[in-house]
């Protein structure tokens, strides 16, 4: 059977559910896509389609991104419902690094809770700039002046760092009784919708600068072979365009053979596609997810760099004292994370939660960098510091 041919008849934006464990991401997700479906803008994405993996079946939670794409009337929308559990932080983080708005759920019932504040932390260190509230499971809660609390809090976390707080549009909502079909909840997923079309501009891709795809899976399709997944960060491809795979390696070469977004075939790929490229004559171990495919020669691998880092606060989800000279964290790099050892400039170096500061840093693993990469800093399972490149060594 062919395949369908994607039509690039309206923009394309990257969104994403965040928000704390069991807030319901996921829920609202699927009942995004029946509502559209309903419109017929959408084919409907049922939950368990969404958690598929066993795990998540069984734990009842996320573990990795899952993406789905639907259309309103205006936009084209790829979404990826992220992961709320603080186990899986770092498939929330290179989740959110690809997203161009967020709409962060929070749970009526319980409010901003532990991974609301962190993940609103995050979005604004990986540069997401716009948010929409869903503050869902509204079903449960008829006290409107504790929605009203619940509301005001969220205002005041989001202004707490840098968003702003008092023009995010924040939208009761249901997820729940939206998918069982409850028309009240219906339309109120249509608001929501209207907001994040209203709220989150179409941003402006950068297409005049060299090819870049960071890589975010890897599958084999039999008799075909290798095919990676991510958004592209910036320039453009055709098929039969020559690649370069770069970073935790050797770079090499192949061509993009061909292109699809969500099955559906394109000549081109272009920043902002959430795109699956199939790679001539690579076997399926040879990449992996944290690389990048780029166009030749345009990036390079690298181990030594110097940045400027801001150290996190324990309010803010960070360490409460101070790391030294030889610290070692992992460094979050678009889809990978990979240890690294930071050098603070002599052994006296002493870097303070709520510092900015100069760092070189040695990564175990080399990662395709240019300068001006942003990147997250985590140890223990939490976040301490946010940081970009600012020279590159070796
Ligand atoms: N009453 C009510 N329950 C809801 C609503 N949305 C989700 N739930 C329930 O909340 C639980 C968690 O929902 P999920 O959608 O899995 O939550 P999540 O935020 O995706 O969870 P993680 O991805 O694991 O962080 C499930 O039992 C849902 O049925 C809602 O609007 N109303
Ligand atoms: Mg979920």
């Amino acid at each position: 059977m062919a395949k369908q041919v994607y039509e690039r008849d309206k923009p394309h934006i990257n969104i994403g559910t965040m928000g704390h464990v069991d807030h319901g991401k996921t829920t609202l997700t699927a009942a995004i896509t029946k509502v559209l479906a309903e419109r017929g803008l959408a084919s409907a994405v049922p939950f368990e389609r969404i958690d598929r993996a066993p795990e998540e079946r069984d734990r009842g939670i996320t573990i990795n991104a899952a993406h789905v794409q639907y259309a309103t009337a205006t936009r084209h929308y790829a979404h990826v419902d992220m992961p709320g559990h603080a186990d899986y932080m770092k498939n929330m983080i290179s989740g959110a690094a690809q997203v161009d708005g967020a709409v962060l759920v929070v749970s009526a019932q319980d409010g901003a809770m532990p991974q609301t504040r962190e993940h609103v932390v995050l979005a604004r260190q990986v540069g997401v700039e716009h948010i929409v509230v869903a503050l869902n499971k509204a079903d449960m809660v008829e006290d409107t002046e504790l929605l009203d609390l619940v509301e005001l809090e969220v205002r005041d976390l989001l202004s707490e760092y840098g968003f702003p707080g008092e023009e995010v549009p924040i939208v009761r909502v249901s997820g729940l009784r939206a998918l069982e079909g409850d028309p009240y909840w219906t339309a109120r997923i249509g608001d929501l919708l209207d907001a994040i079309d209203g709220y989150v501009p179409v941003p402006r891709r950068v297409l005049d600068e060299p090819f870049l795809l960071p890589v975010e899976s890897v599958l084999t399709i039999t008799g075909r072979g290798t095919v990676v997944t991510g958004v592209v960060a910036q320039g453009s491809i055709r098929v039969g365009d020559a690649v370069e795979v770069v970073g935790l390696g050797d770079t090499f070469g192949s061509v993009a053979t061909g292109l699809e977004t969500f099955g559906q075939t394109m000549d081109r790929a272009e920043a902002g596609d959430d795109t699956a490229m199939l790679l001539r004559g690579v076997k399926r171990d040879q990449v992996r997810r944290g690389q990048v495919i780029s166009t030749p020669g345009a990036i390079r691998p690298h181990l030594r760099f110097r940045a400027r880092v801001r150290v996190l606060t324990a309010g803010e989800g960070g360490r409460s004292r101070p790391f030294f000279h030889g610290y070692r964290p992992q460094f979050h790099f678009r889809t990978t994370d990979v240890v690294g050892g930071v050098d603070l400039g002599g052994d006296g170096g002493m870097a303070l939660p709520g510092d900015t500061v100069e760092m070189a840093v040695e990564l175990g693993r080399p990662v395709a960098m240019t300068e001006g990469l942003g990147f997250a800093i985590r140890e223990g399972g939490r976040t301490v510091g946010a940081g970009t490149v600012t020279e590159l060594i070796g």
